[in-house]
């Protein structure tokens, strides 16, 4: 059998209906419909050309950045797309961009930190793109520590005016993307000074470059903080410096949903609460659990299509060698994978939903969820981040050493990937986040107040930290009950021996500090427990199309089992299972993967995705691995001439000496 007919081989063997599938993953089949469309779309358009992307300098890298989201905006145009067609438009587009904070953090920004009427005035000219803006709140000196934040906005009542100053070389703003070549405006975090009493962060609209001739405005200092991790990757992006010489802006320029500056210099404060400033980093960080499955997905995809067509030893009689799909290592190591690929799609369904709901609620000035919301968006992100980069590397070494060539694919999605643990707040201090909110739930169980949403479960705390999982025989891992009840045990024991330990500390947060690493250890533990749940809540739903249910169940065990075997120090040190349920668990997981086996090139094709997004010669949908390899390294520029420049500056003088010193 030739290379190419391995996946179609392996495409016949699915157990379940792969179109029915790829609707369940795009959510519905109106996604399902505009994304095959658009990304069909992208993929024929010569200008969204991407492989040639890690050959450029940063320079040429930048420009070609540039002329892909100009591009990108006309044929949004041209073509009258919805919101939802022109964002699925940038993301098969795959590029990062300064388009991706004016749409994805500036203009949210201003929605749900201004009032009526800055919307009115800002939000027109932002969609339609006459301004562009970026999202400048980290600085040199800080940037998880928000309040230590050190720009500075002095009202003036003389002139009705906020006067913007960097006053220290760590106040300069660095980091922002888009603010270092394009921006022309930029929502600046800064501490309100008024008469001077500080008032503490919040967030002003401020023009940075001229809308004429994209200079710099007057007191204005703006540049790019250079090269980043990885060629190609995350260098098409302008992340950048900006400092702010007592530049003026007009007090009507502060977002003023949240507090106000009344034009006698007086500071007022809505009923909402001051946290609403963090508000768009909320949003932001429910939009990247879904960017989690993406990004995962995509690695996933390469990785199995690659291993189904690679062989290597096993040959019987002179016969084919072995896939090494059938490698039990290999399905050990990719198949939780592809399942966490699945579980972070449904859980980022579910954040989208519990933002969607928050943001309805505060509307309506309920602001009880807020706590809730700001969790599980900071602690979903953390989690689905941190797996998703260790899984791409991991994805890389699935595939050998041709996982490592540039034409893998995977060398540069790790690199553009790799920073999401860091933005939009570190996963350790977002994992404390959760660890307070955690502490905070367990220190009010018994007031009266009744735990809610995702911590509903630490209501039934005594049974959680007394009960005995049921499980004797390998196939009773496969109830969902029994799985529940095994993480909410793991879950709420860990919280709760976290609050027993700080209730020890005379001062809570030296108690907080000191026990920060267990503390952030309980806070994996709850935030695994929403995902696993959302998988089995999803499950609960009607999924139409034959046999998709059933892989999707074999998905979910996988998933659970596989977190479950990875922690089990956690899970049998807290008393939630012995020992011997831990290894029928191992036991039956490796039925689960020998389940699986035969539709995993089908799941991976459920996610829909174009060779042109892939960009992967490993994970091209028809196998043909082994020609494309050999016919692109004849591509590289080395290869261009069958003499290498420098042969006869830097070759030929090494080797001549060294024939002159074998003849002395
Ligand atoms: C690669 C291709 C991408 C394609 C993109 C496609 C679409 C585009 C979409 C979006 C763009 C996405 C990605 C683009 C890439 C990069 C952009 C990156 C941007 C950034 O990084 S912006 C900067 C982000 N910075 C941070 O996240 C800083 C982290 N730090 C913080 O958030 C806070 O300072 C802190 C750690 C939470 C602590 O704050 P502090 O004021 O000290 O608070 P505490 O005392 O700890 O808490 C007080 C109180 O407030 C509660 N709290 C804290 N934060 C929030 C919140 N956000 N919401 C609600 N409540 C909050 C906290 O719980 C406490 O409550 P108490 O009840 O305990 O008092
Ligand atoms: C590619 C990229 C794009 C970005 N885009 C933007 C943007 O558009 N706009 C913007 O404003 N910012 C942006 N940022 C900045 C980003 O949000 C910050 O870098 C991020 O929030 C982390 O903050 P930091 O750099 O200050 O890390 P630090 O807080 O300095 O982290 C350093 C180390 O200290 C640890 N640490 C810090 N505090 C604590 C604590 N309390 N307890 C325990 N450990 C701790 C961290 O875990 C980490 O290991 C971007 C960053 C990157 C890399």
């Amino acid at each position: 059998m030739e290379a190419v007919d391995y996946l179609a081989e392996e495409r016949r063997k699915a157990e379940f209906d792969v179109e029915e599938m790829k609707i369940v993953w795009a959510g519905s089949r109106h996604a399902y419909e505009i994304s095959d469309r658009v990304s069909r779309l992208v993929a024929s358009d010569p200008v969204f050309r991407k492989d040639n992307r890690t050959m450029l300098s940063r320079k040429d890298l930048f420009k070609d950045t540039l002329r892909k989201a100009a591009h990108a905006w006309k044929r949004i145009i041209e073509l009258r797309l919805s919101e939802e067609e022109a964002k699925t438009l940038r993301f098969y587009v795959d590029q990062p961009a300064y388009t991706d904070l004016h749409w994805g953090m500036f203009i949210p920004a201003i929605k749900g930190q201004g009032t009526e009427e800055q919307q009115q005035k800002w939000l027109p000219m932002a969609y339609k793109m006459q301004i562009i803006g970026c999202y400048a709140q980290t600085e040199l000196g800080h940037g998880s520590n928000v309040q230590g934040l050190e720009t500075t906005a002095k009202f003036d009542p003389q002139t009705d005016e906020f006067v913007i100053h960097s006053p220290t070389l760590t106040s300069s703003k660095w980091w922002p993307g888009g603010l270092g070549k394009v921006s022309t405006h930029a929502v600046v975090y800064a501490r309100l000074i008024i008469d001077g009493q500080d008032h503490g962060v919040h967030g002003f609209i401020v023009q940075l470059r001229s809308l004429d001739d994209h200079s710099p405005l007057p007191g204005i200092t703006v540049g790019d903080v250079g090269m980043k991790f990885g060629s190609g990757a995350y260098n098409s992006m302008d992340n950048g410096v900006l400092r702010f010489d007592h530049v003026r802006i007009p007090r009507n320029q502060m977002l003023m949903r949240v507090s106000q500056v009344t034009r006698e210099g007086k500071y007022m404060q809505s009923d909402v609460p001051r946290q609403l400033v963090y508000g768009t980093m909320v949003y932001v960080r429910q939009t990247i659990v879904s960017d989690a499955s993406r990004a995962l997905s995509r690695a996933v995809c390469i990785a199995t299509r690659y291993s189904a067509v690679r062989r290597q030893f096993g040959s019987q009689n002179g016969g084919p060698e072995t896939q090494v799909i059938n490698y039990k290592t290999q399905q050990s190591r990719l198949f939780p994978l592809l399942a966490s690929a699945y579980a972070f799609k449904f859980v980022g369904e579910w954040l989208k939903w519990l933002y969607a709901d928050v943001t309805q609620r505060l509307e309506a000035n309920d602001f009880s969820t807020l706590p809730e919301a700001h969790a599980c968006t900071a602690g979903l992100k953390s989690v689905t981040t941190s797996a998703t980069a260790d899984a791409i590397e991991e994805c890389r070494k699935l595939c050998g050493g041709h996982g490592y060539l540039s034409s893998s694919g995977l060398p540069e999605l790790f690199a553009v990937y790799i920073p999401a643990c860091t933005y939009e707040g570190d996963n350790i201090v977002l994992l404390l986040q959760v660890a307070r909110f955690l502490m905070k739930t367990v220190s009010q169980l018994g007031s009266g107040k009744n735990p809610v949403g995702t911590t509903a479960y630490m209501g039934r705390v005594e049974h959680l930290t007394q009960c005995n999982c049921e499980v004797q025989r390998a196939e009773d891992w496969l109830k969902p009950s029994v799985i529940l009840e095994a993480f909410e045990a793991r879950a709420a024991r860990m919280s709760v021996a976290c609050a027993k330990s700080l209730s020890k500390f005379s001062n809570p947060e030296e108690g907080f500090a000191e026990l920060s690493a267990d503390l952030v250890e309980a806070a994996v533990a709850h935030c695994q427990l929403i995902i696993v749940s959302k998988f089995i809540e999803k499950l609960q739903q009607d999924i139409p199309g034959k046999g998709v249910k059933r892989q999707l169940e074999t998905l979910c065990n996988i998933y659970a089992l596989y977190l479950l075997h990875k922690h089990l120090g956690d899970f049998i040190s807290t008393g939630s299972i012995s020992p011997k349920q831990g290894a029928l668990a191992n036991e039956q997981l490796r039925l689960l993967y020998s389940q699986v086996r035969p539709s995993v090139i089908a799941l991976v094709d459920a996610f829909n995705y174009t060779d042109h997004y892939l960009g992967s010669i490993l994970g091209c949908y028809d196998g043909n691995v082994y020609q494309k390899l050999y016919d692109e390294a004849w591509k590289d520029p080395l290869n261009e001439t069958v003499v290498p420049d420098g042969y006869h500056e830097y070759i030929r003088p090494i080797l001549k000496q060294h024939i002159r010193n074998a003849r002395l």
